[in-house]
């Protein structure tokens, strides 16, 4: 068996509110295969954003192992930890956070050109990954000209653009409606098992969580 893209060992977070520890994470252990498609359940609260952060690198605080491609990501200065954040992950949240004042090729073309890809490399890379989502006529609109499914569909597009081995996704369809979500879903799983890219998918919705390969579920503060 390969190595796992994310390993997890005895992961823990507490913060502190008003004089009150509340303990969110009480020990989390993971590990997800390359390729392989996991669905993140729990309540509202549970912690599943907050374990999406810790897997992103993106906040500190944390106690326990989080290996990223075989790396011990608490070992690295800020700029090593932005670097495997960048080499090997891709994001997609509820609110798109595309850039407003740029197009959608554009939106999938500049993170490809901040890893150092070639421009025009970028360009048909961008073009292929928004045409394999429908968005072949789209490519010139800005944000603002396209609908809330096909905004997030550009946000698929962007987080697949550096060809992550693992993409994580904190209720991708979750400000769609249930038709919309549905669609988006489908292509965005579609799309990152073509790319043979592994994700960790949070989500509420029970339904959607089935089409995946592997569900694990938040309660109280560790995995079932
Ligand atoms: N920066 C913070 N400071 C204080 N408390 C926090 C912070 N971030 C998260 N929490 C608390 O940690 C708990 C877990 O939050 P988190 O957002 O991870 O849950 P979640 O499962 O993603 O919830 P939801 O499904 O509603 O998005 C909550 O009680 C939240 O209030």
């Amino acid at each position: 068996m390969s190595d796992p893209v994310v390993r997890l060992r005895e992961l823990r977070r507490s913060f502190s509110q008003g004089g009150v520890t509340i303990d969110v994470l009480r020990g989390v252990n993971l590990e997800i295969r390359p390729g392989e498609i996991v669905a993140l359940l729990g309540p509202s609260g549970s912690g599943k954003s907050t374990m999406l952060q810790a897997i992103g690198l993106l906040e500190g605080g944390f106690s326990g192992l989080i290996e990223i491609a075989g790396t011990d990501a608490s070992k690295l200065s800020g700029d090593d930890r932005t670097a495997l954040r960048r080499d090997h992950l891709g994001f997609v949240y509820q609110f798109h956070h595309l850039l407003p004042d740029f197009n959608a090729i554009e939106n999938v073309v500049l993170p490809q050109l901040v890893a150092g890809t070639d421009r025009a490399v970028a360009e048909a890379r961008a073009a292929e990954l928004l045409s394999a989502l429908g968005l072949a006529k789209r490519l010139d609109h800005r944000p603002s000209q396209l609908s809330g499914g096909e905004q997030q569909r550009v946000a698929v597009a962007r987080a697949l653009a550096n060809r992550p081995e693992m993409v994580l996704a904190d209720e991708p369809t979750g400000n769609l409606d249930e038709a919309t979500a549905d669609r988006v879903l489908e292509e965005f799983l579609k799309l990152v098992r073509g790319e043979g890219s592994a994700a960790l998918i949070a989500t509420h919705n029970e339904r959607l969580a089935l089409r995946m390969d592997r569900v694990v579920r938040l309660h109280e503060g560790v995995l079932e």
